[in-house]
């Protein structure tokens, strides 16, 4: 993904015991179902998608694991994956980046293990993303029950440790279709000139073109926002991912 001066598009496929789901504000539980991950993923794929968001949520729930679907999955497809659910240790990185997949997404362990995610960082540079959940300003697992620390003290350690893009999401807007949370992300690319993805709360054509004005440009240092990620409007067919490339081309 570069900073280019267009929205890159990120599909995602949530993965809950082996079905495509999406969940209300990321809480264990609220799943729809829409069937077949491959099934998701390819459509998304020939629809023009350039990357397809794939979680694992037993994973991030501790419910288990999709683990071997989500390697299948990211083998089959042509297009740039990012993985996320449940990455917080050697073993599940490992797996992870095995997969052939173009980057991983580490959630909470950025809170409860921040040594080991500086050492990810440093091993795999680019390959490693951190995805800041929040409320307010206060981080929160949504994968995990736990909670706390706060977003722009993390942010500032992040970047000193190299950490090259942040997944950004605001747990409330998640799935809600009420729109992204758009001060949050113009105060998170204000506080970081490392490349941002928005995550959650995207509705219509519109919330995509907003947030595509956070595009940064380079003369002013600050990467800003360089993706989208987007669940239930596609799911819930708000819009096409056709009609969604074009209003962000
Ligand atoms: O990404 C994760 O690791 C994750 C862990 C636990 C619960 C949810 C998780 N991700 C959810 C997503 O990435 C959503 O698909 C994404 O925020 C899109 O949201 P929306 O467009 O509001 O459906």
């Amino acid at each position: 993904m570069s900073s280019a001066d267009r929205l890159v598009l990120l599909p995602a496929v949530d993965v809950r015991d082996g079905q495509a789901v999406r969940l209300v504000k990321g809480a264990s539980g609220s799943e729809t179902s829409y069937g077949e991950p491959l099934a998701a993923a390819l459509a998304w794929q020939s629809a023009g998608a350039e990357w397809i968001h794939l979680v694992d949520l037993d994973a991030a729930f501790g419910t288990g694991d999709n683990r071997a679907l989500l390697a299948e999955v990211t083998g089959r497809l042509d297009v740039r994956v990012e993985l996320s659910g449940g990455i917080r240790d050697d073993d599940s990185l490992r797996a992870a980046l095995a997969t052939g997949c173009a980057r991983v997404n580490l959630g909470t362990a950025a809170l409860e293990s921040p040594e080991w995610v500086a050492k990810a960082i440093a091993e795999y540079g680019d390959r490693i993303a951190v995805g800041l959940d929040v409320v307010g300003t206060t981080l929160r697992g949504r994968g995990w029950t736990s909670e706390g620390g706060d977003l722009y003290e993390a942010l500032a350690r992040l970047d000193a440790e190299g950490c090259a893009r942040y997944v950004v999401t605001d747990v409330d807007k998640d799935g809600t279709l009420t729109g992204p949370n758009l001060e949050l992300l113009r105060n998170v690319c204000a506080a970081t000139d490392r490349a941002v993805v928005a995550s959650g709360g995207v509705s219509s054509l519109q919330d995509l073109r907003d947030i595509a004005g956070l595009i940064g440009s380079a003369a002013g240092g600050h990467r800003g926002v360089e993706g989208a990620i987007v669940g239930k409007a596609l799911y819930a067919q708000a819009f096409t991912l056709e009609e969604a490339l074009a209003a962000v081309s």
